[in-house]
């Protein structure tokens, strides 16, 4: 049995942490764990969780979280490192968070504000070279869920140099479940419902050097993003559209091959059937990535949408994918569940 713990078990990502271990035959659930509702039933806080109601959040101490074999972090940015050097050396680290994402120190200090806690393997198996690395590992950073999207829509693309990574253009809806559980004024159901907001406009989002990252590992030499996050009355979902300039004339027929080529045999990511173009529903509560991709031919552009779940593959199914590699599991155990669907 992997016994493991949740830091932030009361969160959005906690709780979707749960929802996909709970099920397991190989897992067992050890300290759930969280700050100011400590003491609370964890069933107060999801109630989704029907094997797990009456267990008891605890503090997050280092004595709580002792005596794990993997330990998920689901904390607010800047929160995982302290916890984390409390962690016994052979315990898995798995942080939700943005903490040990980049590996540009000025990056992290220009988007976030405070020292850089350094750079942990980045849990996103579908980059080159990933999978390996994940294998060996005992610390893994989990890709924000914009970051996840974006990638995974423009890797075929920038791998086979049908387009640079220069000048791509992003614009992606999504739900106000990736702004956690604490109260806000602008994720107010009279705020949202019935609205679409852009934010983050105009390169400011702290996802932006982390996209930029991801494209360098995929061949990108000067890559460059224009990326605006809008706020849609959903609570799961992320539908990126990206577009970039192609290197050379290309039509759809010979961009979807190139695109069918890279991701067969990816567990997780699917180009759809021509015709067929991404949505959100169709992946709530999976971990499957959906693609469609089109030549633009009069604006010379690639164009291609993704669709995920950012609590599943975006956060949570993402996390376990790259748990389940670093100890050495077949990579897609506990994650082949299907969208709900309607
Ligand atoms: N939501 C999403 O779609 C995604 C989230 N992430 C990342 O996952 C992490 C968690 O996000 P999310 O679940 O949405 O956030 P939430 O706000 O929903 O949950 C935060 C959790 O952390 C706990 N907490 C807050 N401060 C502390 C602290 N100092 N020590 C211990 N526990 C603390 C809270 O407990 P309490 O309520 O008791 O205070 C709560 O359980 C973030 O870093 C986020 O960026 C990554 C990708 C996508
Ligand atoms: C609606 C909303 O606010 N979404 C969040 C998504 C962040 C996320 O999920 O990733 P991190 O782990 O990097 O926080 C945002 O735009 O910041």
């Amino acid at each position: 049995m992997i016994k493991i713990a949740v830091a932030g078990c009361t969160g959005y990502a906690g709780g979707e942490l749960l929802r996909l271990l709970a099920v397991r035959d190989d897992v067992e659930i050890g300290a759930l764990t969280a700050k100011s509702s400590a003491g609370t039933m964890l069933g107060q806080h999801h109630q989704h969780l029907t094997t797990l109601l009456e267990r008891e959040v605890l503090d997050t101490t280092a004595e709580n979280l002792a005596g794990h074999d993997v330990v998920f972090l689901a904390l607010p940015h800047g929160a995982s490192a302290e916890v984390a050097a409390t962690l016994g050396d052979d315990t898995v680290v798995v942080d939700a968070g943005a903490d040990f994402r980049l590996e540009s120190a000025a990056d992290w200090a220009h988007f976030y504000g405070t020292p850089h806690a350094g750079t942990w393997p980045y849990g996103l198996p579908e980059l080159p070279g990933q999978r390996e690395r994940l294998a060996s590992t005992r610390c893994i950073a989990v890709p924000g869920c914009f970051p996840t999207t974006i990638t995974l829509a423009l890797a075929p693309a920038l791998q086979a140099g049908l387009v640079d990574g220069h000048d791509v253009v992003a614009v992606a809806p999504t739900g106000p479940s990736g702004a956690g559980k604490a109260l806000k004024p602008h994720l107010l159901g009279a705020e949202l419902m019935g609205s679409a907001s852009a934010y983050g406009v105009g390169g400011v989002h702290r996802h932006v050097p982390e996209i930029l990252q991801n494209f360098r590992k995929l061949g990108a030499a000067a890559p460059s993003i224009s990326f605006t996050p809008v706020l849609v009355p959903m609570s799961r979902g992320i539908l990126a559209t990206v577009t970039a300039p192609l290197t050379s004339p290309l039509s759809t027929r010979d961009a979807r091959e190139a695109y069918a080529a890279a991701w067969e045999g990816e567990p997780f990511v699917r180009l759809l059937p021509e015709g067929l173009w991404p949505q959100t529903q169709s992946v709530l509560g999976s971990n499957y990535v959906h693609v469609q991709v089109a030549v633009d031919e009069q604006a010379g552009r690639l164009v291609a949408v993704a669709a995920l779940d950012n609590l599943t593959k975006g956060t949570a199914g993402g996390a376990i994918q790259s748990m389940n590699l670093a100890l050495g599991l077949p990579e897609t155990l506990g994650l082949t569940t299907m969208g709900v669907a309607p």
